[in-house]
């Protein structure tokens, strides 16, 4: 095959990497997480300073709260911390659809609704992208809710 053909087909314009690492503690920079899990299990959440496991259910579907619907809502919903512990059974498969912002400039920030003067803003406003490049550089069991705490 030619490198014109190649070039033709723009054959390296579109990169996606995909760097799958779980078993640390973490919890999600988006909105929410919708999750899909095989019936070998091994998504944990911490639930009262324990891990409880959740139980695959077939065809179930799992939610998970994630930071930036914390962060609106003034820590009235609460991101989950979770991860997922290796199996020696086999391979396993999950599927997750993480709902964000597809705009990196969007502000994020506790919105009206959920704030007053008994109830002041706990977190700064911050771009989309700056929350993105913290939870990449941060280490993975440190939460980035705190780095943009008030
Ligand atoms: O595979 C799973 O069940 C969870 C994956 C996950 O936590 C993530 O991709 O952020
Ligand atoms: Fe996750």
């Amino acid at each position: 095959m030619s490198m014109t053909t190649l070039k033709a087909l723009e054959c390296a314009k579109g990169q996606t990497l995909v760097c799958h690492y779980y078993p640390d503690k973490h919890s999600d920079p988006v909105f929410f997480t919708i999750l899909r899990q095989d019936q070998s299990g091994g998504l944990q959440i911490m639930h009262n300073n324990q891990w409880v496991a959740v139980e695959p259910i077939e065809r179930g579907l799992v939610v998970n709260v994630g930071d930036f619907l914390q962060i609106l809502s003034n820590d009235k919903f609460v991101s989950v911390n979770h991860r997922v512990l290796a199996s020696k059974t086999g391979p396993r498969m999950s599927v997750a659809c993480f709902f964000t912002s597809a705009e990196p400039s969007k502000m994020i920030g506790p919105i009206k609704e959920f704030t007053s003067e008994e109830n002041p803003p706990l977190y700064k406003e911050f771009l989309v992208s700056d929350y993105t490049k913290m939870f990449l550089t941060k280490p993975l069991d440190k939460s980035s809710l705190d780095f943009f705490r008030l």
